[in-house]
């Protein structure tokens, strides 16, 4: 179980999160959406223990964490093999050889060529390679599936329905709502740095979709403009 409470974040003197509390659940998969700048990405580096935060979060010590960012960074002049070998030695993670060549057999990934050189969708499906070869308890994925193909797509969801069957915890944002209503156990609906709705149990995409214009909405009202 994973707590987090009060969590607030400020960058300079503005609060971009303000005061989320949370639990979060193993064999759960939570989704997050909201608009651009909403505080998706903020609340999942503090809860990566990337970024200093106040409030607090209650992570077990044994909880393995893999973060896969929104921004991919990648090493010039290494391979997307050495990359793989580079990101599991580093996180001390067991693998052969075998086991990144079967994987490949999935991602059909060029991986004697530099992922400086690839296309986003092949970095994005590198990376999900470095998240499946490393067994962690609580995975963070934000945007996981921004860049992939159909397939990859595909892919992605099989595992995570997979992981989150194994008793994992899986926490991931998305702008694709049917990416989130298919997968997630729960959505949270975060508005300028707040959580301002849930959406648990059968979740459907006509309801999210209607709260979404609602909200629009609530913002025309309130700059005194009509799009719709
Ligand atoms: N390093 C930073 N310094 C200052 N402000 C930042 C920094 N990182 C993020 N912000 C601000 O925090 C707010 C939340 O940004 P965040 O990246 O968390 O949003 P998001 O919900 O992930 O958006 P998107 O859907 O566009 O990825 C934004 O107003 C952003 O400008």
């Amino acid at each position: 179980m994973i707590e987090l409470k009060h969590i607030k974040k400020k960058y300079d003197t503005s609060y971009v999160i303000e005061d989320i509390s949370l639990t979060l659940e193993p064999g759960k998969i939570y989704g997050f959406m909201g608009e651009n700048g909403a505080g998706k990405s903020t609340l999942f580096r503090c809860l990566s223990g990337l970024e200093k935060y106040e409030g607090e979060i209650i992570i077990p010590s044994s909880t393995d964490i893999g973060f896969l960012s929104d921004t991919l960074y990648f090493y010039p002049l290494i391979t997307g093999n050495e990359f793989i070998k580079f990101c599991l030695e580093a996180g001390k993670i067991k693998y052969t050889q075998q086991d990144i060549d079967h994987l490949n057999q999935i991602f059909k990934l060029p991986l004697n060529r530099f992922p400086t050189k690839y296309s986003l969708g092949m970095k994005k499906r590198l990376m999900l390679m470095i998240m499946m070869l490393r067994d962690s308890n609580l995975y963070i994925l934000d945007e996981p599936f921004n860049g992939l193909d159909l397939t990859g797509v595909v892919v992605l969801k099989k595992w995570l329905k997979k992981i989150g069957a194994q008793q994992k915890t899986v926490v991931l944002s998305s702008h694709i709502i049917s990416s989130l209503t298919d997968i997630c156990d729960v959505i949270f609906y975060i508005h300028n740095g707040k959580i301002i709705k849930t959406y648990s149990g059968n979740i459907s995409p006509d309801q999210i979709e209607k709260d979404l214009l609602e909200q629009v909405n609530v913002m025309q009202v309130h700059n005194r403009s009509a799009i719709f």
